[in-house]
């Protein structure tokens, strides 16, 4: 586990330098493309290249079961976790419509359903049948932990060979918004109350119950609560665990990584808890619906870039962000210069 804290790559000054220079040149009043320019000009320094890129998008989608489901956390059964899983791979589910949609490469990684799936195509790397139910034990051993996160790690070495312009993680886990919401209450320091929320559509009184649950955990584990790792193998989950070892990797490998919504950002959360610097490599891609995630993208100071009142997860929410992105690259790459233009470039000064 101690590669989570290798550093991570260089950001290049020179090409963030060079893309805001080429940013005042375009035909636009400086700044008239808001958060377009900005994005343009991360991605030139994050990516050490004039012209940055989102075309080649690398999507993984760890799966993992959850003990905690039989608590009665989520308004579906544990078995939807498997089920999901074969849907991803024979291209009905959310995520494998948008990774079409964009020419991504999408890869599905076991970490942890609770039958061992068979299928063509999907990548195999358990840390077990499911987490324990961590209202009795930690979710995970060290040595599970260490699985897991490898995992990520893999699946970012996979991305890195695929040359991918752009990391995304996905997850899908029965009852990992009561993970997700106790990693966000552990390292937030935040009341379950604040913090839990519907996930797959539970309904006030159910909420009040996973609030309850979540509590109990904490409660449980408070003395392992101190460090983000422990946090995450005694309340976490195998995917979100996996997404932490991906987004560490990625940012060691230098992929900037488009994060997801509630329960990525957990994964986040303890990555940049673990190693601050994975944080500029991060960019945020929407606003879950989920209560508790304006309280990470505060604590990382990250604005999401959109809002569409989502909560899916599957990575679906990166997804959605990449083709504003691509016209962010767009622009910048192929908007002419006031000078090719011939178009006056400088704003008028009154006397
Ligand atoms: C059919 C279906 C597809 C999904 N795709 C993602 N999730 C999302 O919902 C789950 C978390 O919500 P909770 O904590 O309430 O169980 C995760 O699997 C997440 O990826 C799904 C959930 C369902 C039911
Ligand atoms: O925002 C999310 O990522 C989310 C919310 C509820 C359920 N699954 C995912």
């Amino acid at each position: 586990m101690d590669w989570l804290n290798d550093p991570c790559a260089n950001v290049s000054e020179r090409y963030r330098d060079l893309a805001l220079q080429r940013q005042q040149q375009l035909t636009k009043p400086s700044g008239a493309l808001g958060r377009l320019e900005t994005l343009a000009v991360q991605l030139a320094a994050l990516q050490g290249r004039e012209a940055p890129r989102a075309d080649n998008i690398h999507i993984s989608i760890f799966a993992a079961d959850h003990g905690v489901a039989e608590e009665g956390v989520s308004a579906f059964p544990q078995a939807v976790t498997g089920q999901m899983v074969h849907n991803f791979l024979n291209g009905g589910a959310a995520i494998s419509v948008l990774a079409r949609e964009l020419g991504a490469t999408l890869e599905i990684i076991d970490v942890g359903v609770k039958e061992p799936l068979n299928h063509a195509g999907l990548i195999s790397q358990r840390a077990g049948a499911g987490t324990a139910n961590s209202v009795q034990a930690p979710a995970m051993t060290v040595d599970q932990l260490t699985i897991a996160l490898q995992a990520g790690y893999a699946a970012a070495e996979r991305a890195y060979a695929k040359q991918a312009d752009l990391f995304i993680g996905g997850e899908m886990g029965i009852a990992n918004t009561t993970a997700a919401t106790a990693l966000y209450c552990a390292l937030l320091d935040v009341a379950p109350s604040v913090a839990t929320g519907a996930g797959t559509g539970l309904d006030a009184a159910g909420i009040a119950h996973k609030a309850g649950v979540i509590q109990r955990m904490l409660d449980l584990h408070r003395n392992n609560l101190t460090s983000p790792l422990e946090a995450l193998r005694c309340v976490g989950g195998f995917e979100i665990a996996a997404l932490t070892g991906a987004y560490c990797r990625a940012a060691q490998l230098g992929i900037p990584i488009v994060v997801d919504g509630f329960i990525s950002t957990a994964a986040a959360l303890v990555a940049v808890q673990q190693q601050p610097d994975v944080r500029q490599w991060l960019l945020l891609s929407h606003a879950s619906a989920e209560p508790g995630h304006v309280l990470a993208t505060d604590f990382l100071g990250v604005q999401p870039l959109l809002d569409l009142q989502m909560r899916l997860g599957e990575g679906s929410g990166a997804a959605l962000a990449v083709p504003l992105l691509r016209m962010a690259c767009a622009l910048h790459n192929n908007m002419a210069t006031f000078a090719e233009a011939a178009v006056a470039g400088e704003a008028v000064t009154r006397q």
